[in-house]
């Protein structure tokens, strides 16, 4: 491994740590959940940053990782630099044995000999420090920890760490807040710290506000690594409410329509904090072309989808015609990957909406432009069918109930019907349909037989 390009501050031991960590990372980090790069060979790391926060001549060590990891690009794609990871890595002379799940390896060389290294966020007491580190709005290396100043962070909330499926890691603190720690990040601004901010510069109450945030800045660029945010204490999520109503053949459709009323006010105070354009016949037809050429993308990748692509070719076609008669949509920012996971529902009823990254799969660059706010609802109308054909025997009748109750709900509040746009409408749904199918097969073959019940019915 290459000597590690420390930010100022940072130990003199952080090239040697690297160097002695390097064989112990090969074999854990692709075992990760979050780990985006599965089925690809790691070919090595390069250290972007490394950070001491506990020295590791006491009990506890703890480091601060953002590591380039270098795997071969994919079967005819651009060559790539490798995506940066970040890590937060604790060391022990021994694990206690409540630890044992997280345990990355015994180091055998270097500063670190005889010691053992593990991953950090299961343990309390580090998970700990980086809440203190952003309640003291603390700086180490080139760690910046922030905060907003108006919301109270109390001192000793006790940390444990979510161990829900989710593509970065979260840490409870003592069910007052939650931080997410981004896994795979990127340079720049990054709408899940920037949109949620935005809304509660607005005062939407929709969103949790963030609390505090972690940032780094590396060769004048800064990154997004963690966001705090008050925690919704006893929330249900949205699709696990939806399956347990399904379940008892229960109607969802007033929370369908409290979910489009909540969905209304978010895209509302999203147009009213930022940019918003106009979408002409120029961009209409992009719009179209893109939806076409993911269409022919996934046909190749999950042949199952060919009979179908004609039919589902017809969505994008009505929309490009749309262009050719002159027609404009105002397109803003949105949510980006609205389902029904990303709903959480209070005790007393309240549904906020959380976890505004976008497409993980799309370019970071991409998720940030003004979009129509349909896209958004058409994610959720596919959300009510995904849950309705999950479900045991498919229940129609419940998706079709839902879809209506939650577009009703959106037109309370926002003044505007979604399917007064049947055609834009159709279209969003179509090519969020044939991005779950590659979904699915790529992640959960089982479930391929819902998106495919779409598109059957999307493209007669
Ligand atoms: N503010 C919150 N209050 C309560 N639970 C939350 C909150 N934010 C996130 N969660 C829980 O954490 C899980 C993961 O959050 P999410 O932002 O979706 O992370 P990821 O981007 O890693 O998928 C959610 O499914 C939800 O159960
Ligand atoms: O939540 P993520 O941002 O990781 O989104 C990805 O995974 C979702 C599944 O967890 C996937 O959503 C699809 O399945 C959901 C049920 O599990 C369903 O509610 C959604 O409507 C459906 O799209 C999402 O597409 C994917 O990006």
């Amino acid at each position: 491994m290459a000597d590690a390009v420390t930010p100022s501050g940072t130990t003199r031991t952080s090239g040697h740590l690297l160097a002695s960590l390097d064989p112990l990372l090969h074999a854990w980090l692709p075992r990760q959940r979050w780990f985006a790069g599965k089925g690809r060979p790691v070919t090595g790391f390069t250290p972007v940053a490394v950070t001491e926060l506990l020295p590791p001549d006491g009990r506890l060590g703890l480091y601060h990782l953002l590591l380039r990891v270098h795997q071969p690009s994919a079967l005819g794609a651009e060559p790539h630099p490798g995506d940066c990871y970040q890590l937060l890595i604790g060391v022990r002379e021994a694990l206690p044995p409540r630890l044992a799940p997280a345990l990355i390896g015994h180091v055998h060389h270097g500063p670190l000999a005889g010691r053992t290294v593990y991953e950090a966020l299961y343990d309390p007491r580090p998970a700990e420090v980086l809440l203190e580190a952003l309640r003291t709005q603390a700086r180490v290396g080139g760690l910046r920890f922030e905060r907003d100043r108006r919301q109270e962070i109390r001192e000793g909330l006790v940390a444990r760490l979510l161990t829900a499926e989710q593509s970065n890691s979260s840490v409870v603190y003592g069910d007052t807040f939650i931080l997410k720690l981004l896994r795979r990040v990127v340079p720049g601004v990054n709408p899940d710290l920037e949109l949620p901010l935005a809304l509660s510069r607005e005062g939407c109450p929709r969103v949790p506000a963030p609390t505090a945030w972690l940032q780094a800045d590396i060769d004048t660029e800064p990154y997004v690594l963690a966001v705090l945010q008050p925690f919704v204490s006893g929330a249900s999520d949205g699709w696990e409410l939806a399956l347990r109503e399904l379940a008892k053949g229960e109607d969802f459709a007033a929370e369908a329509r409290a979910l489009g009323r909540a969905t209304a006010e978010v895209h509302t105070a999203l147009a009213r904090a930022l940019p918003t354009a106009t979408l002409g016949p120029a961009q209409l037809r992009t719009l179209a072309e893109g939806m076409t050429e993911r269409l022919t993308a996934a046909v190749q990748a999950v042949p199952v989808l060919g009979p179908y692509e004609s039919g589902l070719r017809a969505a994008y076609r009505a929309l490009a015609a749309l262009a050719g008669e002159g027609r404009t949509w105002t397109a803003q920012r949105i949510h980006g990957d609205l389902h029904l996971g990303q709903c959480l529902r209070a005790p007393s009823g309240t549904w906020s909406l959380i976890d505004f990254e976008g497409e993980p799969a799309r370019p970071p660059a991409e998720r940030r432009l003004p979009q129509p706010a349909v896209r958004d609802i058409a994610g959720m109308l596919r959300s009510f069918d995904y849950a309705a054909h999950s479900a045991g025997a498919p229940a129609p009748d419940w998706a079709r109930a839902c879809r209506a109750a939650y577009c009703d709900g959106y037109a309370e509040v926002s003044g505007r019907d979604p399917r007064t746009d049947p055609v834009l409408l159709r279209a969003y749904e179509t090519d969020k349909a044939v991005y779950e199918v590659v979904y699915e097969a790529r992640h959960r073959p089982d479930w391929l037989p819902v998106p495919l019940s779409a598109i059957r019915r999307l493209a007669a």
